[in-house]
């Protein structure tokens, strides 16, 4: 894209689009990475030979690639020692997870070893992959795979340059997916790929078709295009055993899986009592399944589901749940046990991989939840949008920043271009959204229609704010990407992160060993977290989040940008509008506004001689050194709008309406 002489948002989206006609969907916007999704397969891009090519050549030889941008980061690190961050962002669907996986690719085939007995750590860290999106990705309507967490993956190298570990931290699962899928979704893939397992392993956990099931019959979408559950049932556990999850811990994964969705098919009807309920007989089959699978009494785990303890009354003080609490309660705890299982998977295959603790460098690769605008909104998309806010303004400040820098380094004049990014302080200031909510969530007073109330008082004057006529308790904001409503009924129960106390000694007293890991006993736990205090999701995800830029921070970093083409998620359709806006509110167009703006284009002085001397031959013919000749030509032609930059290597001259 700089090769361009003039820059501007039509050049650019042509220059594109003529790319993208040619399947060549990379390209450079200084020293950002533009990538865009092709919505099919293009093996011929990322296999050994496109990666041995790339090994071997210096940076801007080959076409733009994903494999160069890794590249870098692995030169550098020889070369300077630095620990790189490579920055992966863009809408969901954009192709952010699988840019995510051809850049893994190419750091194990720069850092591999050659193979010895069992699987070597690059193997692991591959085959994290499938394992973690078959647990944490699931079809919504922008995409049949989004990732439904983010996740920063750490490789870390030894004085060789060979990989040595890795670490795989991961943001915010969506809880709330487990119990509600919208129309045209899907919940987690690994529910379809059980009920898709071989008939002996349905059997033993009495499973049958996706259909059978509540917590995925509420949409109609069962099978993915192109997909093949059971072969991926099959894959996963390849996959499994490759990351280091022994057949033991596989079998007791299933089995909970497999219990969720038994969990999910309890029903509930009025109990004698007045207000309270009882299960529906048809459903005691799936009561009965479930305490099996779990291996807890399953007495216990009915008194659980309609029932509360009273933690204000003495130990052991119950009331009975109205159906539709009783309901509430059955949902809490398959997600508890969802979330707990996806953080168990995630903290074995960090232990197989195992950290380096002597690393001498470590490359980074971020790959967050993507922006999102759905027709419903809720705490999950507060979350992920906040996060790309983040993520936003870190771009914004290095790469804005940097291109700026270079300006007033060069000694060019200039007044600055940035975003101040209002909206992430109101999101997280001390007393911005995230601050209200917490105090809304931990009153026993407030309710989702005072939080809103308090909002719309609060921020009323905020420009990045407002109260949308419909639906009644929701807001809008703002974002760099466009203007979000979300819908705050949930948002209160959403923020809190706790495990009812009846489920979790229902679970610490399991009979199977691998329950009772993800539900420690209350006094284990005690010993980590103060279970009394209330602890907030949004705050923690912001703490996370915090550190995440902090470490950015300590690394150099690449930017890739990947851009959705269409939203019908297919091949050779290339909509203007919607990337123009994708570039613009991610900043690629920013960053080219910052050439354009004054100095749109850039010449090396010999290359301005080449072209403009023919305006002042006697120039050419005196002994001058480039700059001072560049100079007099500038000067004889009266021109006052152009700057050249001061003597370094890399001189370039700047120059306006030549
Ligand atoms: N380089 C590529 N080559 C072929 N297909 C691709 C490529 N990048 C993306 N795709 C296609 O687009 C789909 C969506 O990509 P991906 O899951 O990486 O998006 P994402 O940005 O991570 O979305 P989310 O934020 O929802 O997780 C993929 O499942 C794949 O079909």
């Amino acid at each position: 894209m700089i090769k361009l002489l003039y820059l501007h948002e039509p050049g650019v989206l042509q220059n594109l689009a003529t790319r993208y006609k040619h399947n060549e969907i990379y390209t450079y916007a200084g020293n950002i990475l533009i990538a865009i999704n092709p919505f099919k397969r293009l093996p011929h891009l990322y296999n050994t030979t496109m990666m041995e090519h790339y090994k071997e050549a210096t940076f801007g030889e080959l076409s733009p690639h994903v494999f160069a941008v890794a590249d870098v980061a692995y030169r550098e690190m020889i070369n300077k020692g630095t620990s790189s961050s490579i920055l992966v962002s863009g809408e969901s669907g954009s192709g952010k997870t699988e840019t995510t996986k051809m850049l893994m690719n190419y750091l194990a085939y720069l850092g591999g070893r050659p193979k010895v007995e069992g699987w070597t750590v690059e193997q692991k860290i591959l085959e994290s992959n499938p394992v973690v999106e078959a647990f944490g990705n699931a079809k919504t309507v922008n995409n049949n795979n989004s990732s439904r967490f983010g996740k920063f993956v750490e490789i870390h190298f030894d004085q060789n340059w060979r990989i040595s570990g890795a670490t795989i931290q991961t943001y915010l699962l969506e809880r709330s997916r487990v119990c509600h899928i919208s129309k045209a979704e899907r919940n987690y893939h690994i529910f379809y790929l059980l009920c898709a397992a071989p008939q002996e392993v349905k059997k033993k956990y009495e499973l049958g078709s996706p259909k059978l099931f509540h917590y995925l019959n509420q949409s109609d979408c069962y099978e993915l295009d192109g997909v093949n559950d059971a072969d991926e049932y099959l894959a996963t556990r390849k996959a499994m055993d490759i990351v280091g999850i022994s057949e033991d811990e596989q079998e007791a994964i299933f089995r909970v899986v497999a219990a969720i969705l038994h969990l999910g098919n309890i029903e509930f009807e009025k109990g004698k009592e007045e207000d309270s309920s009882a299960i529906k007989t048809k459903t005691r089959c799936h009561l009965d399944m479930t305490a099996k699978l779990l291996e807890c009494d399953a007495k216990r785990l009915e008194d659980a589901l309609i029932k509360n303890v009273l933690k204000a009354c003495k130990e052991g003080t119950t009331r009975n749940l109205k159906t539709n609490a009783a309901l509430n309660s059955r949902d809490a705890l398959a997600k508890s046990i969802y979330f707990r299982l996806f953080n168990w998977i995630v903290d074995k295959i960090n232990k197989s991989i195992g950290q380096d603790g002597n690393s001498k460098s470590m490359i980074g690769v971020l790959d967050l939840t993507g922006f999102e605008s759905f027709d419903h909104n809720s705490f999950e998309q507060f979350c992920f949008n906040y996060s790309n806010e983040k993520l936003q303004g870190h771009f914004n400040q290095h790469v804005l920043k940097m291109n700026q820098e270079e300006y007033t380094k060069e000694g060019i004049e200039w007044s600055y271009v940035g975003d101040k990014q209002d909206v992430l302080n109101l999101i997280e200031h001390k007393h911005g959204i995230i601050a209200l909510l917490n105090e809304c969530s931990s009153s026993l007073t407030d309710t989702h229609e005072t939080f809103c109330q308090k909002l719309y008082v609060k921020f009323k004057n905020n420009n990045f704010f407002s109260k949308p006529i419909n639906p009644q308790n929701s807001f809008t904001l703002r974002h760099f990407a466009g203007k979000v409503t979300y819908e705050a009924n949930l948002f209160l129960e959403k923020n809190k992160d706790y495990v009812v106390d009846n489920h979790q000694n229902l679970l610490a007293a399991s009979s199977c060993r691998f329950v009772v890991g993800l539900f420690p006993s209350p006094a284990q736990e005690q010993n980590t977290l103060n279970a009394s205090k209330f602890s907030s999701i949004g705050s923690s995800f912001m703490e996370d989040l915090n550190k995440l830029i902090e470490k950015l921070n300590s690394t150099t970093h690449q930017y890739i940008r990947c851009v959705k083409p269409n939203n019908c998620l297919k091949p050779t359709t290339f909509e203007n509008c919607s990337i123009i806006r994708q570039l613009r509110s991610g900043g690629v167009l920013k960053a080219i506004e910052i050439s354009c703006a004054e100095y749109p284009t850039k010449l090396m002085f010999y290359e301005f001689l080449d072209r403009f001397g023919v305006l002042a031959p006697e120039v050419l013919e005196g002994n001058h050194d480039d700059k001072a000749a560049c100079q007099m030509i500038l000067k004889k032609m009266g021109l006052k709008t152009n700057q050249l930059c001061r003597c370094m290597q890399s001189c370039r001259m700047y120059y306006a309406q030549v």
